[in-house]
């Protein structure tokens, strides 16, 4: 469990973060989403102290983080950034191994967690394993970077804008893999993104953040439902909300009885994707796999709020 406390961060007269508290639960995703400039990743960075506070704390699992020296604190803390990182000059392994070797492990050792990851992450290691960087795609790239913060299995693991640079569809098929890869692993994540859209995929909780402030924390379904003040609602865009708001939900949430004709729904589908169904085949009533129905009037509603599937 990540505690932060009044933490702020000044340079010179500017506070650049300013008095947040939030906790973020062992195993769960908090994404810190807001414009350029609103210390989003200075608030990243103040929790393995690559920047050190002005003032306020963060507690580890109870430890406070300024009891624990730089350089250990970051060999127990994953850290993922933009443009991956990798070093041009090591192979995929090599990149990977980066903390298990600084930390000594067993050469057998460090090799067999290597492959592991590789193998996590879809990357045959026969085949990647020896390949310079340069070699891989973009997307490939990206999951190497992923893979070395993991390596050492940090039980924390801090990204910034880990899939800044991967075109629409691949990032979305990125989010979905990092996201099945944490439930799995069971790691705390904190990851800081500018795009709503991102936070919503990945976050069990959002922090709202504008001029090193925070403005609301809270799971995705409150943002969307709830917005604190205008610049949540504005950051959510009116024009997008009600299809993020369907993303949260499936149809298995709003089944109800009754048959209808043409091809079924799967019930582990969103209500974006029963939405987008309705509409482009030209139904109002869609079957459900397994039975029962879902019905474009109920969409419409969830769409607005008015009957929240997510309750
Ligand atoms: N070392 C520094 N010295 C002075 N000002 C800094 C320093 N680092 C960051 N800042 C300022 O702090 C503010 C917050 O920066 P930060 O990088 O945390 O924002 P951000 O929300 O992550 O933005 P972005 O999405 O553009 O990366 C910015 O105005 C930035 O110019």
């Amino acid at each position: 469990m990540i505690e932060i406390r009044n933490l702020t961060k000044r340079y010179d007269e500017t506070t650049v973060v300013d008095d947040v508290s939030l906790t973020v639960e062992t195993g769960q995703i908090a994404a810190l989403v807001g414009t350029s400039g609103s210390g989003k990743t200075t608030l990243l960075r103040m929790i393995n102290r690559l920047v050190e506070p002005t003032s306020g704390t963060v507690l580890i699992d109870g430890t406070d983080t300024a009891t624990i020296a730089p350089h250990i604190l970051r060999r127990r803390i994953g850290y993922a950034i933009q443009g991956h990182g990798l070093f041009p000059h090591r192979t995929v392994g090599q990149n990977i191994a980066t903390v298990p070797t600084l930390l000594k492990w067993p050469e057998a050792e460090i090799r067999a967690r290597v492959d592991e990851l590789l193998e996590l992450f879809q990357l045959d290691p026969a085949q990647f394993r020896d390949r310079m960087p340069h070699e891989l795609s973009g997307g490939q790239q990206q999951r190497v970077g992923v893979a070395r913060a993991l390596a050492a299995r940090p039980e924390l693991l801090l990204m910034d804008e880990p899939f800044g640079a991967l075109d629409p569809v691949i990032r979305a098929k990125a989010q979905e893999d990092l996201r099945a890869l944490q439930r799995q692993l069971g790691t705390t994540l904190v990851i800081v993104t500018h795009d709503m859209e991102e936070a919503v995929a990945l976050g069990d909780r959002i922090a709202v953040m504008d001029k090193g402030r925070l403005l609301q924390y809270g799971p995705p379904d409150e943002i969307l439902t709830a917005p604190a003040t205008p610049f949540v609602q504005a950051l959510i865009g009116e024009g997008e909300r009600p299809f993020r708001l369907l993303s949260l939900s499936t149809v298995a949430d709003l089944v109800q009885p009754g048959e209808a004709p043409g091809p079924a729904i799967p019930p582990e589908a969103s209500l974006r994707d029963a939405l987008a169904e309705c509409l482009w085949s030209g139904r109002e009533l869609l079957p459900v796999e397994g039975g029962g129905i879902v019905t474009l009037a109920r969409l419409r509603e969830c769409a607005t709020g008015a009957g929240a599937a997510t309750t």
